[in-house]
């Protein structure tokens, strides 16, 4: 069996001393995989990914990126390693405009005019609306263009591995679909690997391949999309709350 990608093992981590929010999980996310993780409101989802991208250490347990240790080091480190974090709210600049804020993504390879150029173009190709509207202001996009922006953002520097919090909320079920469809674009293109929190749970089993259901801070289930059919996440959900 190949080594993954991204090894979580046994990582507990806490926002106050005392308190544990990930109490004990592990995970693996292969290489090229697309890992959906789902549960219960509070069950530390996004505390999972940021303490895989470093805005919250992890006191106990190991992270690994290609069998390199990363629980710990700060973001802008685990960033360079290749690790791109989409955050549930938008992080782009509404002030600047669309290029702008794609020049701002490629920030760590600002140096290297040629290839800040072609990632720039290679997103563009992706997503022609973004080419229409490179000078209009990020704020001016509509909600599903904004998002779409958010997530080209954090291509232009080829991460090996994205993290994607929440990336369908607040939009219409149709736009929903769109956000997954250029998830899957950006994943084949790059390509890279996505570790993916959402609670749109039905888009999301259509896209993914693994799902990993958290509870109370660790792996409740875990396996292939194809166990996890909407009835059984709605039964596992129904579990979790009722303890
Ligand atoms: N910055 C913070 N400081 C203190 N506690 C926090 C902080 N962020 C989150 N928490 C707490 O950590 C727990 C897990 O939150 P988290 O956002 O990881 O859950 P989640 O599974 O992503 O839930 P949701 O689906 O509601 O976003 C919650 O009890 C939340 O109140």
């Amino acid at each position: 069996m190949t080594a993954p990608l991204l090894a979580i093992e046994d990582i507990h981590a806490a926002y106050q001393s005392g308190v544990d929010i990930l109490q004990g999980m592990s995970l693996d996310v292969p290489l090229g995989g697309f890992v959906l993780v789902i549960g219960p409101n509070g069950a530390g989802k996004s505390t999972l990914l940021k303490t895989v991208f470093g805005l919250l250490g992890p006191h106990r347990g190991a992270i690994t990126l290609d069998g390199k240790p990363i629980a710990g080091l700060p973001p802008h480190e685990v960033k360079r390693l290749g690790v791109s974090y989409v955050p549930q709210e938008l992080n782009t600049f509404p002030h600047l405009t669309v290029e702008e804020n794609l020049r701002v993504g490629g920030w760590t390879i600002r140096k290297d005019a040629a290839r800040l150029k072609r990632r720039i173009a290679q997103v563009y190709e992706i997503f022609p609306v973004l080419a229409e509207r490179r000078r209009d202001k990020a704020g001016s996009l509509s909600g599903g263009q904004g998002r779409m922006l958010s997530v080209a953002r954090e291509m232009i520097t080829e991460p090996r591995l994205m993290l994607v919090d929440e990336p369908t909320v607040g939009l219409a079920p149709n736009l929903a679909d769109q956000v997954y469809e250029l998830l899957q674009t950006a994943r084949k293109a790059i390509p890279t690997t996505i570790l993916l929190v959402d609670q749109n749970v039905s888009d999301a089993l259509r896209h993914a391949e693994a799902v990993v259901m958290m509870n109370l801070g660790k792996v409740k289930a875990a396996g292939p999309v194809a166990e996890f059919g909407e009835d059984r996440v709605r039964d596992l959900i129904q579990e979790c709350l009722l303890g």
